[in-house]
This record gives C-alpha cells, structure tokens and sequence, in this order.
C-alpha cells in the first residue's frame, strides 16, 4: 500500500468503496438535492401565506398555500427518510468490507506480526476504529450535499429577499466557523489518547479475563483491578474532557445563531417600518438563515468527528499495510519428493529487539522412520525451533529445508499439510471433540476420528460421556483437564496422517503410563513418520533415535540416550537432576 499523508488516509482507504457503491451514491445526491431544494423553497412559500394570505385575511389563499405546503412538507419527509436508509446502507457497507480486509490482513500474520500489534489492539482496530470511520461516512454521506446546498442556496435566497441584513449572515457564519475550529482542534488529541487507552483496557482485559484464577490464586486482584481501574479512569476522564468540549460546541452554535435572528428581527423590523420589507419576509429571512446555520452546524458534526475517523483510518490503514514477515513467494516450487527429511542447515535466529539470538548455527536432520527429541531447559529454544520448522518463523541465518527444499521456497499451505503439529499449549476450540479433530482433516469419518483417539489414549474418556464425538469443547478446552486437552491434540494432528510430527511437550500433562502406551503406539502407527519431539523431561525422548541436546542456543550433544551420558555433560546434568527429583 502506498505511504499517504495523514489527512488523504482516510480518503484513500474509502476510495475503492466509492466504485463499488457508485449507484447508491447518485441516487443520495439526487435525494439530497430534491430534499434540500424543497425545505429552501418553503420560507418562500411561509412569506407569501403572511403576506398574501394572513395580512389580507385571504382564506383561499392560505387554504391553496397550506395545502401546497403539507404536500412539499410529506414529500420533503419521504426524502429524508430515504436518504437516511441510504445512508446507513453505503457507511454500513464500507464497515463491513474494512472489517473484512482487515481480518483477511491479520489472517495473513505470523507470530511476531501478532506482537506487534498486540490481540487487544487488533480487536479495538477491528471494532472500534471501523465504527469511527462507519459513522463518519454516515455523517458525510447524509450531509455532504445538503450542507452546501443549505448554506449557499440560503444564502442566495435570502439576499433575493432583502439584501440589508445581508451582513448579518456573513458576520455569523464566520463567528460560528471561528468557534468550531477552535474547540474541534482542542479535540483532536484527546480522541488519539482515547483509542490507545481503548487498546490498552482491551489488552488489560483479555489478560485478566483469562488470568482470572491465577490472579485470585495468588490473591492479586487488588494489582489487577488498579491496573484495569488506571486505564479505566484515563479513558473517562480523557472521554469526559471531550464531552465538555462537545457541550461547548453544542451551547455555542445555538447561541450564536438566537443572537443572530435576534439581531435579523431587530433589522427586520426597522424594515418593515420603512416598508423595506413585508412581514412574511422577516420571516422567510429568519427560516432561512436557521437553516443556513443548520448546514453550518451539520458540518461542524462532520468537522468534529473528522479527526477521530482520520486517527481510526491510520490505525486501520497501520494494518492493512502490514506486509506479513512470512510470505509465500510469487512462484513457490514443489519439491520431487516427500521424503520427509526435516534438517537444520547452521539456522540461527534472533527475536526482533532482543539482544541475543535465541538458537545460533544449528545444523541437524531429522529422519523418516525415526524419533528426534529436542531436549533442553526452559527457554533454551526448543518451541522456536519447532517453529522454524514449521515456519511459523523464518531464520534469521541459515535455512531450514523440508522435503529436500528451503522452506521459504515452497508454498506455506503446501507444506503444513504434510506436517502434524501439537503445540505446547494445545490450543483447542470452541465445538465438539470431533470438530476439533476434524480441523486436521474435514472429510475425516468417524471411524477415522475413533482411531487418532485409539492412538493418543483417548477413547476412554471420549467413550465415557455419553455425547461421545458430539462432547461439547469450551474456547480453549477450558472443560477437559490439561492431559485430556493433550491428547485430543495429539489425536488432531494424527488424523491427516501426514508423514512429518512436530510436538512441543506432547506429553507434559501425562502419567508416565499413559506416556509410555502413546508413544509406542505412536511407533506402531507411524513406522515411517519423521517425529520431532521437543521436551525438558528426558523420560519423553529418552528412547528416542537421536536426542539433540541445547544449551546457551547451541546443540551442546547429539546422539542416543547411551552415546550422549558418556560424552554430553549437559546431559548428565539433566539426567541427574531429573533422576533426583523423582
Ligand atoms: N515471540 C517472541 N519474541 C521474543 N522473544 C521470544 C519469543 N518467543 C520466545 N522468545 C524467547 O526465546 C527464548 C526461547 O524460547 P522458547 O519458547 O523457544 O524456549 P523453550 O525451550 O521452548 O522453553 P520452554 O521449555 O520453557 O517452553 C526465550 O528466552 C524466550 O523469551
């Protein structure tokens, strides 16, 4: 997306609905401009019912005039109430397509993308921003022509009326833009804090919502609630100084304007005591500049709310422009075949702003028919390098191939579908056991879903509740225990059967006899499957094929359990510590 100057974001991220709402949008104009035409014609018909009807005391007259004028007045209100319909359509049509690129763009993210940006602010951008921009194109689109049309029609009939109290028009108008600019500038600022503390009582939120039993676990809900009271207060008190700038804006239109048909009745009637001017002309001269005013103030609403839509444009547009630090090249290749070989070829890898790589040169293949365990102490670099493998990340240095071909070479999508993952959190979603197990393979049947379960040592509990595949899963698996949520991941990326496992502490919330019967039921099922797996308890990879050992970011021994106790010392002191903490 090309770089815009604050002021033409908005404009450039409304451009492409203007084409695709084009009809909708003449059809408003033409409404707008027979509404508008009809509410300036009605002083004009107002000064004759005084002076012709009225003052003459010309009954048929006012009859004919009045009737005419409910008739104006009925279709002047069948207009309005269309244009307001259009209205809502086009500004609701825009939100719904923002809404749409903008979840397309963060569906395209990787994992540091997210951190970027954060999920709360994500969420704000997506809601929040899209309604500042839906409401401003509502407001544009309902006065965009009325207001001029207001102003300069008015402006000109009134003149047409009496050209002495011209003046008055003039001077009040320039007043009332003077005063709008003023208090809307002092908005402006405020409206930036505003979404950003929006984002951050999100952010805040989501944590604690989600953190609820720890913070009650570890009595904390005095810190949670000044942290959420903080920004709560911000965002009131911010809203609030907006508000009283609102109320300024809202005493001071009507102020001015009272002054001024006070100021036109005043000349008004030194007029008509000349005989300048007719009664009904006062009063067709004091609708008029009401509604001349009126298309002020409507774009005063437009000016006020302008500033907050162009800060929630930029956010929106901050994403939209995000180009995804993982991406699938133009001509991605295929590789010859799918031997499954997964290597390391002196990969290192650095998080954006930290200070120090995580892995450096890692070089290291894992095989079909075979076992690899990544094992290593916390933060060693374990699930990184399962992520790179993945490519869920890309090396900062070196590669990593798959199937004998850098990944950044081949299609992403390809690639994923010829790998089972299990994640250290097992990240289920909200649904059913089998819509869960069905994300690894949607065309699975039952009798497929049943075998994953055999393998990962599930059926039991899957069998035990009389729903069966049908058990209802909360976000999160929040209603099965951390082992169960465990192996129905397991039993996920088993049911597509692809022939390369990534899995990042698969067994952490296991007993060891559940442990063990997975696993060999894992190596019964899967004779020629490349398995990754990345733990800190030796037990887990202990029988593996090779067992590649990390420290400080390096492979530190490779090898089989026997190899690596005589001459990896990293892995003597792992094995010791865990033996005597058993
Ligand atoms: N998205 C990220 N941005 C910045 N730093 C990160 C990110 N993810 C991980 N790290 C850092 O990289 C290091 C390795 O993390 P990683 O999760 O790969 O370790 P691990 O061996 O899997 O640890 P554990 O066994 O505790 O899960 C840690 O120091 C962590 O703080």
């Amino acid at each position: 997306m090309k770089q815009h100057r604050p002021r033409r974001i908005l404009w450039s991220l409304l451009k492409p609905y203007i084409r695709q709402l084009a009809w909708p949008l003449i059809a408003l104009i033409i409404i707008q401009i027979a509404a508008t035409t009809l509410s300036l014609y009605t002083p004009f018909l107002t000064a004759r019912l005084v002076d012709e009807g009225i003052a003459k005391a010309d009954v048929s007259r006012i009859e004919h005039l009045g009737v005419i004028m409910l008739v104006l007045a009925a279709i002047s209100l069948v207009l309005s109430v269309a244009a307001t319909i259009l209205g809502s359509r086009i500004s609701t049509t825009v939100s719904r397509g923002l809404r749409r690129e903008v979840y397309r763009r963060v569906g395209t993210f990787s994992a540091l993308d997210f951190d970027r940006f954060g999920t709360g602010s994500l969420i704000t951008r997506t809601t929040n921003d899209v309604n500042q921009v839906e409401q401003v194109v509502f407001i544009v689109t309902t006065v965009l022509v009325t207001a001029p049309i207001m102003v300069v029609g008015g402006t000109v009939l009134a003149i047409r009326v009496s050209a002495e109290p011209a003046p008055i028009i003039v001077v009040t108008a320039v007043l009332l833009a003077i005063v709008v600019v003023v208090i809307v500038r002092r908005m402006i600022p405020q409206y930036a804090i505003i979404q950003k503390t929006i984002d951050a009582l999100n952010r805040v939120l989501r944590e604690q919502l989600s953190g609820t039993r720890i913070i009650r676990a570890f009595g904390r809900e005095h810190t949670a609630l000044a942290r959420f009271g903080e920004q709560n207060d911000t965002l009131a008190r911010t809203s609030y100084r907006v508000g009283m700038l609102q109320v300024l804006l809202m005493t001071a239109i009507p102020l001015i304007s009272n002054a001024a048909a006070i100021a036109v009745l005043g000349v008004g009637a030194v007029l008509v005591d000349h005989g300048h001017m007719q009664v009904g002309q006062v009063i067709a001269y004091i609708t008029y500049l009401s509604q001349i005013l009126a298309g002020v103030s409507v774009a005063t609403l437009l000016i006020s709310v302008l500033p907050r839509a162009r800060i929630s444009a930029e956010r929106i547009r901050e994403v939209l422009a995000t180009v995804p630090s993982i991406r699938t090249r133009r001509d991605p290749i295929s590789p010859q075949h799918d031997d499954g070989i997964v290597r390391f070829l002196r990969t290192s890898l650095a998080y954006p702003d930290a200070q120090e790589p995580v892995l450096t040169d890692v070089s290291f293949s894992c095989l079909p028919g075979s076992v690899t365990g990544i094992l290593g102490g916390t933060g060693s670099g374990k699930t990184t390098l399962l992520a790179l493998a993945a490519r869920m990340i890309d090396p900062t240095d070196g590669a990593v191939h798959v199937n004998g071909l850098d990944l950044r070479a081949q299609n992403r999508s390809e690639v994923w579908t010829q790998m089972g993952v299990v994640a250290q959190r097992p990240g289920l979603l909200g649904g059913t056991i089998a819509s869960n197990l069905r994300l690894g393979n949607p065309d699975a049947s039952d009798a497929q879903l049943w075998e994953a379960l055999d393998i990962a040592c599930a059926t039991d509990f899957v069998a035990a509740d009389p729903a069966g595949l049908d058990r209802a899963v909360a976000p999160g698996g929040k209603n099965l225990s951390g082992g169960q949520r465990q192996r129905i991941a397991l039993a996920r990326a088993l049911i597509r059967r692809p022939n390369i496992y990534l899995l990042d502490d698969p067994f952490s919330a296991l007993d060891p006899g559940t442990e063990r019967r997975v696993k060999n039921n894992i190596a019964a099922a899967l004779p020629n499957a490349t398995v990754i797996i990345a733990t800190q308890r030796l037990s887990s990879v202990a029988d593996a094929d090779t067992i590649v050992v990390l420290g400080g970011g390096r492979i530190v021994g490779a090898g089989d359990a026997d190899e690596l106790a005589d001459t990896c010392q990293e892995f003597r002191e792992l094995a010791l510590s865990q033996s005597r903490s058993r």
